[in-house]
């Protein structure tokens, strides 16, 4: 069975890569997903200036339904760490290299991007609009037309294929509305659904106290328990943006998960809460259970059955 999969012009030699923010904040951590069967890595979302983020604990897994809540508020080395690391990146190698920008302003935004430009690297840029963590800054995604006044100050900059960070959305509407906007971009190559579901709240029974510390225990979602969501998302646009491709991200635990991710219109699928609890040699893992199954359903490629999922 054939894994691989072609997002914003570059082949990856399997669908599969880290959901960014797990497994990528630090170079050692990138060297471990190089090691990895992944297909791909994303470096973790990068502002102007280095972050210490938020205080801890803001990382929980919520293991009995294999899901995790965060408000990690975008701790990350700063993103001209991030153009070292792709300058000296081995583009030799089979596996594509995303690098992930969350400015905390248009403006942030647009430095980071020009940096990378003036840099020309064959790495992907992908523009996180769904940070739901950082206190104070609601998040892009859901507000429509700062995303498009947004997409208008980047595209044009950044003017080879490039990819967003999108939040779960929650109403037909408002995929009409994003998908609209989407759709105004053709060098918006891809669109990654989804980023965690934000401002959720984990309490543990003994103790009656919220599990993070940040925002009263307040995170992201993440995990099984975002899966249905994360297909819907991922299938609305894929309905909706016929010449772009999807990254599917949310409730990835295994094969079925992302064979279902294919289904929907998954070009691609990342892993993130399953990733952190498991760790790089997930990937290996992963990927037989999808060669498994795609031999017992006789697919021989993802194209056999990428968004095919049918309706009753
Ligand atoms: O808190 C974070 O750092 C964070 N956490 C998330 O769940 N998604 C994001 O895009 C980010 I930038």
């Amino acid at each position: 069975a054939n894994l691989s999969t072609n997002i914003a012009g570059l082949h990856l030699p399997n669908l599969f890569f880290n959901a960014s923010g797990v497994c990528c904040q630090h170079e050692h951590e990138l060297k471990q997903l190089l090691e990895s069967d992944s297909g791909s890595l994303i470096t973790k979302s990068a502002t102007y200036e280095m972050r210490e983020g938020n205080p801890s604990p803001r990382y929980v897994p919520l293991p009995a339904i294999q899901s995790s809540i965060n408000s990690m508020g975008l701790p990350n080395e700063g993103y001209e760490y991030y153009l070292a690391y792709a300058k000296k990146y081995d583009y030799s190698n089979p596996k594509p290299l995303f690098v992930s920008l969350s400015g905390l302003s248009v403006a942030d935004n647009k430095k980071m991007v020009e940096g990378f430009v003036a840099a020309n690297l064959p790495c992907v840029l992908e523009i996180n609009f769904s940070c739901p963590n950082v206190p104070g800054k609601p998040q892009l995604g859901y507000d429509m037309e700062a995303m498009e006044s947004a997409l208008n100050v980047l595209a044009p900059i950044i003017k080879k294929p490039f990819g967003i960070k999108l939040p779960p959305y929650f109403d037909i509407a408002h995929f009409d509305t994003a998908a609209a906007i989407f759709n105004k971009f053709d060098n918006l190559a891809y669109l990654t659904c989804i980023n965690s579901v934000g401002n959720g709240l984990a309490i543990d029974f003994e103790t009656e106290t919220a599990l993070i510390k940040p925002k009263d225990g307040f995170g992201g979602l993440g995990g099984l328990m975002v899966l249905n969501t994360a297909l819907a998302n991922v299938n609305a646009f894929y309905r909706r943006c016929p010449n772009k491709k999807i990254i599917g991200v949310g409730g990835v635990t295994s094969g079925k998960e992302a064979f279902l991710h294919v289904l929907a219109g998954a070009s691609a699928v990342q892993i993130g809460t399953q990733l952190k609890e498991e760790g790089p040699k997930l990937f290996s893992r992963v990927k037989k259970e999808l060669e498994d199954i795609m031999v017992a359903k006789g697919y021989k490629s993802l194209e056999d059955f990428r968004g095919k999922v049918k309706t009753l």
